[in-house]
């Protein structure tokens, strides 16, 4: 079964609320965390358990025994067109293909419908919201990683370089500020790596590739910096919304 929807926000913003479980709440899904992670297990109604076997820019796509969920994200000129596909394993026999038919395609629909109208609701949120940047520095297919030194709760925690945009700056401007501050050296910014991803009701986490444009980065505000390799990013005890970004990290590094 399939249905789509056009949702009037960038392809990141929509993967960004495509990842924030919120928007789950209402259909009756336990979930692991406030984000979805790859590999991830949901379970839904009637105990069915679903992991999740992708969660990027593209979309988000959950497989069990008896049922896959898939969502596709396509960038149109127009927002971003939301396609849904569910597909289940139909109990055999005339009950089964009738249950199926009467009750099992209207609860999908109506599922689908009231999902598509939260995420709708959610990126709508999320467009709005007060932007984190990091950069992801690379230099010889390692990425740039940092550890937090402060709050408690976090010290110890890795993360990239950045923090919040200021009111009046741009979201590259505000990443040179914040390199320069936190490491002591510019740089210079790419394309956006992954989505959006929402930290709070009101704030996103959005990385930017970076070069270095000189100097050597210093820990001037942090525990300490580390130049890890695409092996190694799984590894690292990351803040949760930058778990959610190690395989686009990992993409970047590949
Ligand atoms: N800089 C940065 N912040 C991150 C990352 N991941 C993540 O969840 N955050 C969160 C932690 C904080 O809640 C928020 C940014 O706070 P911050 O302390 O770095 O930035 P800031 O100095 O501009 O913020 P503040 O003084 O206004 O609190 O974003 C990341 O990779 N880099």
């Amino acid at each position: 079964m399939r249905a789509s929807a056009l949702v009037d926000a960038p392809v990141a913003v929509v993967a960004g609320a495509l990842l924030d479980t919120s928007s789950l709440a209402g259909f009756g899904v336990k979930v692991p965390g406030p984000l979805l992670c790859l590999g991830d297990v949901l379970t839904g109604p009637f105990g069915v358990r679903l992991a999740v076997t992708r969660a990027d820019l593209s979309g988000v796509s959950a497989a069990g025994d008896l049922l896959e969920l898939h969502t596709d994200l396509v960038a149109t000129g127009a927002g971003t067109l939301v396609v849904d596909r569910v597909s289940w394993t139909t109990v055999g026999g005339v009950v089964g293909r009738f249950a199926d038919v009467t009750v099992g395609r209207g609860m999908a629909l109506r599922v689908l419908e009231k999902r598509s109208a939260s995420l709708a609701r959610r990126s709508a949120e999320l467009g709005a919201a007060r932007v984190v940047v990091g950069a992801a520095i690379v230099r010889g297919g390692r990425l740039l990683a940092q550890q937090r030194a402060f709050p408690e709760s976090h010290a110890g925690q890795w993360e990239l370089p950045g923090g919040r945009v200021e009111p009046e700056e741009k979201p590259e401007e505000a990443l040179v500020r914040e390199c320069v501050e936190e490491l002591g050296v510019p740089v210079v910014v790419g394309e956006q790596v992954g989505p959006d991803v929402p930290l709070k009701q009101d704030l996103v986490l959005r990385i930017y590739a970076a070069e270095l444009a000189g100097g050597e980065p210093e820990a001037l505000e942090h525990n300490a910096v580390r130049w890890v390799t695409a092996g190694q990013l799984p590894g690292l005890d990351w803040l949760p919304a930058d778990r959610v970004l190690v395989p686009a990290l990992q993409d970047l590094l590949n």
